[in-house]
């Protein structure tokens, strides 16, 4: 009995599990499908970022050729000066004017006060004292016509177009020439100083730049706000002699004003000129960082991937990094994007989006998860009491007729075919009518649950017991002979009469019962409803004899 109850309660819990599983796969699909958006909406976004870095750096790499490509040209002049010199009444001047004044402190010496610029120089002490300078008397006057004839060009250059701060020529021979000129009175000495002491002057010795190509250079130590420049300069060679450097100083602010130019309107994140030991040159943001804007780590991972990639980016704690490096300068073009700036920006609010669709999806999902949950448990508990209620008697909790003349049949067949004896034992509740009339319908009642229970608590294993009549009841009792049979009716019978049924306040009744058993074995014959019978007459029989008895044969 326990067991079909049990295979039943199964069955109902069967279904939940498999909404269960349903709705577990739709929230799996759905949170796969949101983490697929939002790596798709990632990747997309890395592209932009990285598209983004490249066409500044293509921008700015544009600029620096072009400033290169200035730089190529005047070298090409100052060679060209240098290789035919030209000799005329104004050379002559310019030249012992030179001769007059080298031993001075400092000098200044042109061709005209209208055209060309000035030359700027030291003494012939000063050169001495330094053992990169060479003042060679062979080469001197050459240089000094070239330098001349280069004051006269580089008068004509747009330092605003060209973003350039100024365009320079620092000789070897102790002398200066710059774009942006300034009076004989000045400082000249301490000028030519810092223009040979300048990392990019050093940076064109034939050790430091055997490919005789063009350096840029950042003084990041200058100390004067002036200094504070990119330069990008190319050495003057001629005849495997080093005469000079051409060079082109760029102020920090124009490389700034550059960067800050490349974002967008409304645009997050920073783009940051950094040189190859990633210290930051210029910055679209303001004020420009100082320093260095990663750690150690950082940069090693960042120096690890540069070196596989020109461009890229990489995530690196909460900001992402893309980077792209330039042609035309020895540093690298990055930028920088924080967590918080791309949250507060397009991506962050389709991310914010995406996972409110999500949570809400997922939340309606619990809601109807939880819904069709509960209603699919009720179902079945209603389908189960359903099935209690075909199979058993809802007052007694016994067999109801029907399910017990089925079970009764199966088990007499299963003791015909194992040989096995059965017994079957019919009851009926004496004077239950009078029970009735006297205590009500209640008591009645009250009295029909007292017998069944009592008749539960005295089966066995195997045996089943019936609701078969109105105050009628039948046992089957499989693998029982006549002589036991009869001792547990008589058990039952005394049971039922020795217990008092509270039927008002201080008032009690007992019940009793009268038995019939018959007996497979004795009858030779399996036949339940033929055993029925017979147990029945019996029943008959003890009723006739004054009740409250068991009759377990016939006479
Ligand atoms: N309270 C109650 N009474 C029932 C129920 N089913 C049948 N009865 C009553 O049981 C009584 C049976 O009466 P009888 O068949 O005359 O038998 P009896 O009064 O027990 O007399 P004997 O069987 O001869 O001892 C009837 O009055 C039925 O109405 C029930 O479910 N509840």
């Amino acid at each position: 009995m326990s067991a079909k109850i049990q295979q039943h309660a199964w069955r109902a819990r069967h279904p939940i599990k498999i909404v269960n599983f349903c709705f577990l796969v739709v929230f799996l699909c759905s949170t796969l499908l949101t983490w697929r958006e939002i790596v798709v909406l990632q990747n997309g976004w890395t592209a932009s970022q990285k598209n983004r870095i490249q066409s500044v750096a293509a921008a700015l790499d544009r600029h620096l050729q072009y400033s290169v490509d200035k730089l190529q040209f005047y070298r090409a002049a100052m060679q060209h000066a240098l290789s035919s010199p030209i000799s005329t009444n104004r050379t002559d001047a310019a030249l012992a004017q030179f001769d007059q004044q080298r031993q001075s402190g400092a000098w200044q010496i042109r061709l005209d006060t209208q055209r060309g610029l000035p030359v700027n120089g030291v003494s012939d002490d000063r050169v001495r004292q330094n053992p990169l300078l060479a003042r060679d008397e062979q080469r001197l006057e050459n240089e000094l016509i070239a330098a001349l004839e280069f004051g006269a060009i580089l008068q004509l250059a747009d330092p605003q177009q060209d973003r350039q701060r100024r365009t320079f020529y620092t000789s070897r021979a102790g002398f200066y020439l710059s774009s942006t000129p300034h009076a004989a009175s000045d400082d000249i000495a301490t000028r030519y100083h810092r223009l040979v002491t300048r990392p990019y002057f050093h940076s064109h010795t034939q050790r430091n730049n055997p490919d005789r190509g063009v350096r840029w250079t950042h003084a990041r130590e200058a100390n004067r706000q002036e200094d504070q420049v990119v330069t990008a300069s190319l050495p003057l060679d001629y005849q495997n002699q080093w005469y000079g450097v051409l060079a082109m100083d760029f102020s920090l602010g124009t490389m700034n004003d550059f960067l800050n130019q490349a974002m967008f309107r409304r645009e997050n994140g920073e783009i940051l000129l950094l040189d190859n030991q990633f210290q930051v040159i210029a910055s679209s943001a303001e004020p420009v960082p100082a320093g260095s804007v990663f750690s150690d780590s950082e940069r090693e991972r960042l120096t690890r991937e540069m070196a596989e990639h020109n461009e890229g980016g990489a995530l690196i704690d909460t900001r992402y990094i893309s980077w792209a490096k330039l042609n035309f300068f020895d540093g690298v073009l990055i930028r920088v994007y924080s967590l918080k700036q791309s949250l507060s920006g397009e991506f962050g609010s389709i991310l914010l989006v995406l996972g409110l669709l999500w949570a809400l999806f997922s939340l309606m999902l619990l809601g109807s998860w939880y819904v069709i949950r509960r209603m699919v448990r009720n179902m079945f508990a209603m389908q189960e009491t359903l099935q209690w209620r075909a199979w058993y008697d809802a007052q007694t909790h016994l067999f109801n007729r029907g399910t017990f003349l089925e079970r009764a049949r199966q088990i007499a067949r299963r003791c015909q075919q194992q040989q096995m004896p059965l017994c079957v034992i019919q009851l009926d509740l004496d004077h239950f009518k009078r029970i009735n009339d006297t205590w009500g319908h209640q008591t009645g009642d009250k009295a029909l649950s007292h017998a069944a229970s009592i008749l539960r608590q005295s089966l066995r294993g195997d045996d089943i017991a019936g609701r078969v009549g109105g105050e009628e009841f039948c046992i089957v009792l499989p693998g029982t002979l006549l002589p036991e049979a009869a001792a547990i009716a008589e058990r039952i019978r005394v049971r039922l009469n020795s217990k008092e049924i509270l039927v008002r306040q201080n008032t009690t009744i007992r019940i009793s019962a009268s038995f019939g058993v018959s007996c497979a074995v004795q009858e030779g014959d399996y036949d339940f409803e033929h055993l029925q019978s017979i147990a029945d007459r019996r029943l008959y029989e003890a009723k006739q004899a004054g009740r409250n008895r068991v009759s377990s044969s016939d006479g």
